[in-house]
C-alpha cells in the first residue's frame, strides 16, 4: 500500500518543504493586508490577498496539491515536474510556482494520464511531449497516507493488457474508489482531484463551441458543468465575467444545492435560476396587465395524478408539445413572413418638390426587395426603422443629383424645409406598414385556427392544430398563460422587437436539459453570447410526457449549428452502488429510447435493494418508519421518502410525521434542501442524491415510458441504500421481470 512506496520519504519532504513556503506566504500576506488603506487600488489587491490567504490557511496548509505528474517536453527533452492543487500557488519572493492550478494548461496532462504522445494547449500553442509520471496523494494533516500511481487505462494495460475490457466493467483506478468510499454526505463536492479523462475533455472543451452532454444519472453532469464554469473563470477572465454566467437547473432547491458547490470551485457569483423563473421575468413587460402565468407542477398533475380526463391529457399533451417544438418557433418564422407578405402594401413612394415641380419615386417593388433582404436579419420593428432611414438616404440622393443637375444651391433653410418634408412623407408612407405588437401577434396566430393551419408545417396534423388553437382560447380566456407559452412568447420578441442584449450571458450551463423543450433552449441559445452553452442531461430521464427532448439531434441538428455543437457520451456512473444501479438499469431495459445508453457503475458494493411488502396502508407506514429509523442509527444522514406524486407525498408525510417528528416535506416551491428525513414526490428528486431512497407504492408506476422513467430517475438517487414498497396483491408491472437475486424481499 502507499505508505511503502518506494518514493514516500521523498514525497514526505517535498510536500514538507511546501508547507513551509506556505507558513512563509501566510506569514507576508498577514504582513500586507494588516493595514487599512484609503487607497482604491490598494484595497482591490488587499482584497484579492485576503483571498488567497484565506485559501491558504483554510485549505492549501492542509493539503497543498493531490496530484503530480511528470512531463517530458519534446523539442527541449527537459523533464518537468508539476504539483497539481485545488488553486495555484506562487512564492511571493522569487515567483516560481510551487503548486500549479488545476485549471492550468499544463494540468490537463494529470487528467488525460500517461501517454507517450501527450500534449497540451498554450493559447494557441500545441505543447507536445511524453507523460513519464502521473501520480496522486491522499494527503491527511500535513501527511501523506496515500501515493497511488498511473492512470487507470494505464495501470491495466502495464499490468494485465487490453484496457477497454476492464474498463467497460467499470473498474476504476484505487484512488479513485477510495475517492468515492469517503462519501457519506448528499453533498456535491468538487472532484478536481479525480476527474476522469472523458469528464477533463468535457471541462476543457473550447469556449466557443457549445457542447451537449448524454451522461447516464450520476455520471457527474452537474458537477463538470460546474467545474466548467470554473475553469472558464480560470482561463479566459479577460473575456468573460463569472456574474454573467448562468446557471439553469429544474428546481429552486436544486439550484441551492449545487450553489454549495461553487465557492469551492471559486465562482461564487454566477446567476443561477430555473428556466420559469428566469423567462417569467423577461415575459413580464409583454404580457397584458393582470394576466397570471399558471403553476409549473399543473401539468404534472394533469399527467401523473390518477383519475384524469384522457381527452383533456391529450389535447393538453399536443398543445404543450407543440408550444416546446422547434415546428413552433418554424411557425413564429412563418407568421412574421405571412404578415410581410399579405399586410404589407408595399405601395410606391412618391412626392412632389413644389419649387421646380419635380416627381421624386421609389417604386414599391425596390422597397419590397430592400426591405426582404437588405435587413432579413434585423427584428421587424428595427426592420421598419432600417427600411425608412434607407428610403430617407435614396429620396436624399435623387433630390441632390436633381438640384445638381439643375445646378441650383439650397441655403441651410431650403435644405431644412426639404428635410422636414421628407420626413413628413416618411412618416406618412410608414404607417402603412403594421406595427405589430408582441403578444397581440401570438395571440392571433395561437388562437385563430385557420391562421395555424395555413402557417404551420403541413405535417402538423389538423387535430394537432385544433387542439393548439381551441385550448389556447379556453386558456387566454381565463386571462391566463401556461409556462409553454413564455418560450414562444419571447421568441416571437426575438422576431419582432429583439431581445434585450444587456441581460445576455458569457456562458450558460442548461443541467437537466432533457426536460425543458427544444424552444426553450433555442431562447436560452438567443441570450448566450456566442453560443457558449453547456448543455447537460441525459433522455433516461426525461420525465415530460408533453414537453421536453427527445433526441439530442434537435439540439445539434435544430439549434447548435453555427457553430456546430460538439457531443459527448458519460457512460460510467458513480453515484450509487453496483447494486442499486443493476435494479435501477433493468428498469431501463422495458423501455426503448434512441439514444440509451445503460449505466456502468463504478465498482463499489453495498446492500442488495429491498423490497418491502405490506398487507395494509398502516402497515406500511410502520415498515418505513422501522427502516428509517435503523438508518439513522446506522449513521446515514440523508434519507429521501419518495412518493410517485405530490398527493401521494402529502399523504406519507401525514402518516409518517407522528413515528418520525423530524421528517420534512418538500414541495417545488421549497428552495433550501434540508438534509434529514424528507419526503417528496419522485419528479422533485432530479439531480440530488441521498445516503438512502425509500420509494413508495412502486406498484402505482404503469408500465409506460414516463413512469418508467421517472421510476428510473428515483432509483438513481441513492448513495447507499435502496428500498421499494409495494402492497400485497397489487401489481408492479415495472417489477414485474427483475430478477429475484437483484434484491432482498422482506
Ligand atoms: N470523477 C469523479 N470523481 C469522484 N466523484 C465523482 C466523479 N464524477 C462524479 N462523481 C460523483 O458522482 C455523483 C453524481 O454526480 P452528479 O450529480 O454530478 O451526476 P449527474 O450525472 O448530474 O447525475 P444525475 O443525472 O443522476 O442527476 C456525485 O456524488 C459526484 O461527486
Amino acid at each position: 500500500m502507499a505508505i511503502q512506496h518506494r518514493d514516500y520519504d521523498q514525497e514526505q519532504k517535498k510536500l514538507e518543504e511546501t508547507v513551509s513556503i506556505i507558513d512563509n506566504e501566510i506569514a507576508q500576506l498577514r504582513e500586507d493586508i494588516r493595514d487599512a488603506t484609503d487607497d482604491y487600488v490598494k484595497q482591490v489587491v488587499n482584497f484579492s490577498k485576503a483571498k488567497d490567504l484565506r485559501y491558504l490557511e483554510d485549505q492549501g496548509r492542509e493539503k497543498p496539491y493531490f496530484g503530480r505528474v511528470d512531463f517530458l517536453k519534446d523539442e527541449v527533452y527537459e523533464l518537468d515536474s508539476v504539483y497539481i492543487g485545488k488553486r495555484g500557488i506562487v512564492r511571493s519572493d522569487t515567483f516560481d510556482s510551487i503548486v500549479v492550478d488545476w485549471r492550468a494548461p499544463i494540468a490537463s496532462l494529470y487528467y488525460s494520464g500517461e501517454s507517450k504522445d501527450a500534449f497540451y494547449r498554450m493559447g494557441r500553442e500545441i505543447v507536445r511531449g511524453e507523460v513519464r509520471l502521473k501520480r496522486n496523494f491522499a494527503i491527511e494533516h500535513g501527511k501523506i497516507t496515500g501515493i497511488y500511481d498511473g492512470a487507470v487505462k494505464e495501470t491495466i494495460n502495464r499490468e494485465m493488457g487490453h484496457p477497454d475490457e476492464f474498463l467497460q466493467e467499470g473498474f476504476i483506478d484505487e484512488f479513485l474508489a477510495a475517492n468515492l468510499n469517503e462519501t457519506n454526505d448528499s453533498r456535491l463536492k468538487d472532484i478536481v482531484a479525480t476527474i476522469q479523462s472523458e469528464q477533463n475533455d468535457i471541462i476543457r472543451a473550447e469556449k466557443e463551441r457549445p457542447i451537449v452532454v448524454q451522461g447516464v444519472a450520476g455520471s457527474g453532469k452537474t458537477t463538470i458543468a460546474l467545474h466548467r464554469l470554473s475553469y472558464l473563470i480560470y482561463n479566459y477572465q479577460d473575456t468573460m465575467l463569472s456574474k454573467k454566467f448562468m446557471v439553469f437547473a429544474p428546481n429552486r432547491m436544486f439550484l441551492t444545492y449545487i450553489s454549495e458547490v461553487l465557492p469551492e470551485l471559486g465562482v461564487d457569483d454566477v446567476q443561477q435560476s430555473t428556466f420559469v423563473d428566469w423567462a417569467a421575468r423577461l415575459v413580464k413587460p409583454i404580457m397584458p396587465k393582470g394576466w397570471r402565468i399558471t403553476s409549473p407542477d399543473k401539468p404534472l398533475t394533469l399527467f401523473f395524478e390518477e383519475d384524469q380526463n384522457p381527452r383533456e391529457q391529450e389535447m393538453a399533451r399536443n398543445r404543450l408539445r407543440f408550444k416546446g417544438s422547434l415546428v413552433c418557433r418554424d411557425t413564429l418564422e412563418q407568421y412574421i413572413r405571412h404578415i410581410v407578405g399579405t399586410r404589407i402594401p408595399f405601395k410606391k413612394l412618391s412626392f412632389v418638390y413644389t419649387r421646380t415641380k419635380q416627381v421624386f419615386a421609389i417604386d414599391g417593388e425596390f422597397i419590397k426587395q430592400s426591405f426582404l433582404e437588405l435587413f432579413s436579419n434585423l427584428p421587424y420593428q428595427r426592420r421598419l426603422d432600417a427600411l425608412r432611414k434607407h428610403l430617407k438616404q435614396e429620396m436624399n440622393k435623387k433630390f441632390y443629383a436633381h438640384l445638381r443637375e439643375l445646378k441650383v444651391d439650397l441655403d441651410k433653410q431650403g435644405l431644412a424645409k426639404f428635410e422636414k418634408m421628407l420626413d413628413q412623407i416618411l412618416d406618412q408612407y410608414m404607417t402603412s406598414f403594421p406595427r405589430l405588437e408582441v403578444f397581440a401577434s401570438y395571440r392571433e396566430l395561437m388562437t385563430d385556427e385557420q391562421l395555424l393551419r395555413l402557417l404551420a408545417p403541413a405535417d402538423i396534423s389538423d387535430e394537432i392544430v385544433h387542439d393548439v388553437s381551441t385550448s389556447t382560447i379556453e386558456l387566454f380566456e381565463q386571462e391566463r398563460l401556461e409556462v409553454e407559452d413564455i418560450a414562444p412568447l419571447l421568441y416571437l420578441q426575438h422576431l419582432i422587437e429583439g431581445l434585450d442584449k444587456a441581460g445576455h450571458f458569457d456562458h450558460t450551463v442548461i443541467d437537466e436539459a432533457q426536460d425543458l423543450s427544444a424552444l426553450e433552449i433555442g431562447v436560452i441559445a438567443l441570450m448566450t453570447k456566442g453560443h457558449s452553452i453547456t448543455v447537460v442531461g441525459d433522455i433516461a430521464q426525461g420525465i415530460h410526457a408533453y414537453r421536453g427532448i427527445h433526441s439530442w439531434d434537435e439540439l445539434t441538428q435544430g439549434i447548435f449549428q453555427q457553430p456546430r455543437a460538439s457531443y459527448y457520451t458519460l457512460s460510467q456512473s458513480y453515484r450509487s452502488t453496483v447494486e442499486i444501479m443493476r435494479c435501477a438499469n433493468e428498469i431501463l431495459r422495458r423501455i426503448e429510447l434512441p439514444e440509451t445508453i445503460l449505466a456502468k457503475p463504478v465498482l463499489r458494493h453495498g446492500e442488495m435493494p429491498s423490497l418491502l411488502t405490506s398487507s395494509a396502508e398502516i402497515e406500511q407506514w410502520k415498515m418505513v418508519a422501522d427502516r428509517v429509523e435503523q438508518y439513522v442509527r446506522e449513521g446515514l444522514q440523508s434519507i429521501a421518502i419518495v412518493a410517485k406524486t405530490i398527493q401521494g407525498s402529502k399523504k406519507a408525510h401525514k402518516a409518517l410525521k407522528e413515528k418520525l417528528p423530524n421528517i420534512t416535506l418538500l414541495g417545488s416551491k421549497d428552495k433550501q434542501y434540508p438534509g434529514g428525513i424528507t419526503v417528496m414526490p419522485a419528479f422533485l428528486t432530479k439531480g440530488l442524491q441521498f445516503d438512502a431512497v425509500i420509494l413508495l407504492d412502486v406498484h402505482q408506476y404503469e408500465e409506460n415510458e414516463w413512469d418508467a422513467k421517472l421510476l428510473y430517475v428515483a432509483m438513481t438517487r441513492p448513495v447507499h441504500r435502496l428500498v421499494l414498497t409495494v402492497r400485497q396483491g397489487e401489481n408492479a408491472p415495472l417489477l414485474a421481470d427483475l430478477p429475484v437475486d437483484y434484491y432482498v424481499n422482506e
